[in-house]
């Protein structure tokens, strides 16, 4: 996609100037909250939705003139989309069809599309004989059976429970890696984009934040709004008390000292209010002697098997939430300590407040 953008009224751009480019053997993850354009952007590239204005190519030649059909992609919604009165069966010759492929030709094709999503034996069933993980699978299948060089896929997973959820995710990344696709995959999921695609591209208002390996992005996200999208759950205001040289940054919570490493190219002044992100993970009770520590009362304890999801707030009011193995109670008073590499320290946004979730 070349700068391209999508508005859907006047002065409210979902899509602004988008450039993203795709290549063979990706399965790119276009991530962000409701509303960021992930959806635009598929529904451009599949022809479902005219372009206000940039182009979109594969390889020399420009597709976004091109109708859908013409476009060659297999597309997988989230409603699963399939015609009721026709069976499995005739749902995954469909596409076929409409591509004028001989009839017998069809009929092996779709047998070999639901072999692959091990649906064989219910293909002479109708779409409402079935769960909504298997009618997933034979939306899946559909668009295999075309045999697209690109598979385009919005939210196909989030109809279905979470069981069944996990389940898919592994049969769609079964797929990509035996049949060599090339995936666009639209999700909120941060936990799926980062067990599925091989490259994360994070939108923001219709723009692109960032885009990297799902460990890149995790490791180093590259803004408050992206960690926020990474499972940085404590997110909050700080301000920077003295930023030194090196990039490590001591900083004000609410009265108490903590230290920090910036990670936006600005540089910090004193006094400058800052974005913080840290893994509940990150933080541990009671850290080595000497450690920096914030003082804080537990507040609610989870039992999660292994560990405790716990939320404290420390003696400033700044909630803060961890994982841990050791056994605390609510009211315990705790000291947490977080490895000043692991306290994310954002220079505040300037300016960009839209399509924040
Ligand atoms: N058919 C439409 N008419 C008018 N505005 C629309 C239409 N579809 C989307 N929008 C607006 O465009 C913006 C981007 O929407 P889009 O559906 O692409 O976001 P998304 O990231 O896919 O969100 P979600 O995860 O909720 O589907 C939003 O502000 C939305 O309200």
């Amino acid at each position: 996609m070349r700068s391209v953008s999508r508005a859907y009224a006047k002065d409210t751009l979902a899509l602004a100037e988008l450039d993203l480019s795709l290549e063979r053997g990706e399965f790119v993850a276009l991530l962000g909250p409701s509303g960021c354009g992930k959806s635009t952007a598929l529904a451009c590239m599949a022809g479902l939705q005219p372009l206000t204005s940039g182009s979109i190519w594969r390889d020399d030649q420009r597709i976004d003139t091109l109708p859908t059909e013409k476009r060659g992609f297999g597309m997988v919604f989230q409603n699963y989309a399939l015609f009721p009165h026709m069976s499995v069966q005739k749902n995954v010759e469909f596409g076929l069809k409409m591509r004028k492929v001989a009839k017998a030709e069809r009929a092996a094709r779709a047998s070999r599309a639901l072999e692959l999503v091990q649906l064989s034996e219910h293909s002479s069933k109708l779409p409402a004989q079935l769960s909504g993980g298997q009618q997933q699978r034979v939306a899946i299948a559909r668009a295999l059976a075309i045999d697209p060089e690109i598979v385009l896929m919005d939210e196909p997973l989030s109809n279905l429970d979470a069981s069944l959820r996990i389940e898919l995710r592994t049969e769609i990344k079964r797929l990509y890696q035996e049949r060599g696709l090339t995936v666009l995959y639209v999700t909120h999921d941060q936990e799926e984009a980062l067990s599925l695609a091989t490259r994360l591209v994070v939108l923001r208002a219709g723009r692109l934040e960032q885009t990297g390996t799902p460990e890149e992005v995790y490791t180093n996200p590259a803004s408050a709004y992206v960690a926020g999208f990474m499972g940085y759950r404590n997110l909050f205001e700080a301000v920077c008390e003295f930023p030194r040289a090196d990039g490590s940054v001591v900083l004000d919570l609410q009265g108490q000292k903590l230290l920090g490493s910036l990670r936006s190219d600005t540089a910090l002044r004193p006094g400058a209010k800052v974005k913080v992100a840290i893994r509940p993970e990150d933080v541990t009770i009671d850290g080595a002697p000497g450690s920096t520590g914030l003082l804080a009362t537990v507040e609610v304890v989870e039992y999660h098997g292994r560990e405790l999801a716990v939320r404290t707030r420390t003696d400033g009011g700044v909630v803060i939430h961890l994982r841990t193995e050791k056994p605390v109670a609510a009211g315990e008073r705790v000291r947490l300590s977080i490895v000043p590499e692991r306290v994310l320290v954002f220079a505040e946004d300037e300016g960009r407040n839209n399509g924040d979730g």
